[in-house]
């Protein structure tokens, strides 16, 4: 499977930004993985057009599950293909906790990015008291029962595991907690949706300095990854080490 690297650029980014684009798009014309930039939606139609012809794709950080209507400052799917998206994440902790999404709210957008025909980044995880409360593996195994709706189709769907605790924090699992929850990922989608292809992505705290040995793992085909997709320079060398990982 091909591996994706993904950027996660959260509230962070304005038209200066756009560099940094330009910038990766310099280091990695014709990336040997999958390149994703998800930017804040006020960047999307920019960065789209900045990445036109190139390897890079850019993705939405979040959608509505209506199609259209009353809802103040949201956007839909169909929103987002036609400022130039390809996927959408969904389901992130950030938006769990800020915005109080449940499983079943994550799920329906599901149902609406893919019928937009985009590509669902779905994001699991647990909280550290959970992670010591021993909870871990159950904790994960119900948010993919539960963001997940009937009719999914496992061929849009990628999975993101990202520990709450490890984001943004510059701690990360050790490669057996990491290797543990992504065996039990690929043993449930595979029961699930009788196929082995959905791509998993480990995200928190990944950087240059550890990318490499994070590839590596077994069930490993990407991240997710916050802070340094902003800098081309990380960034980059994170998508050259998944690259090598292939
Ligand atoms: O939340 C993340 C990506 O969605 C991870 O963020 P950091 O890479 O900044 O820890």
């Amino acid at each position: 499977m091909r591996g994706l690297a993904a950027g996660n650029w959260k509230m962070n980014g304005t038209g200066d930004s756009l560099s940094e684009i330009e910038a990766l798009l310099a280091q990695h014309p014709a990336p040997a993985c999958d390149v994703l930039i998800c930017p804040p939606a006020t960047l999307l139609a920019r960065m789209a057009a900045a990445v036109q012809g190139s390897g890079l794709k850019v993705g939405g950080q979040d959608c509505h599950a209506a199609a259209s209507g009353a809802h103040t400052g949201d956007i839909s799917a169909a929103m987002l293909v036609d400022a130039g998206a390809g996927h959408v994440i969904l389901g992130h902790s950030e938006r769990r906790a800020d915005h109080r999404e449940s499983d079943a709210v994550v799920a329906a957008k599901v149902t609406a990015a893919q019928a937009a025909g985009l590509m669902t980044i779905v994001c699991v995880g647990e909280t550290e008291a959970e992670r010591d409360a021993g909870r871990t593996l159950d904790i994960i195994a119900s948010q993919i029962d539960g963001s997940l709706p009937e009719g999914t189709d496992a061929a849009r769907l990628v999975i993101a595991y990202e520990p709450v605790w490890a984001i943004g924090t510059g701690r990360t699992p050790t490669n057996e907690q990491i290797v543990e929850v992504h065996e039990a990922l690929r043993r449930q989608l595979q029961d699930r949706f009788g196929t082995a292809e959905i791509a998993l992505l480990y995200g928190g705290s990944v950087k240059p300095s550890n990318a490499a040995e994070i590839f590596a793992l077994p069930d490993v085909n990407g991240a997710l990854v916050g802070g340094a997709s902003l800098k081309a320079s990380d960034f980059g060398a994170i998508i050259a080490a998944l690259e090598a990982a292939a």
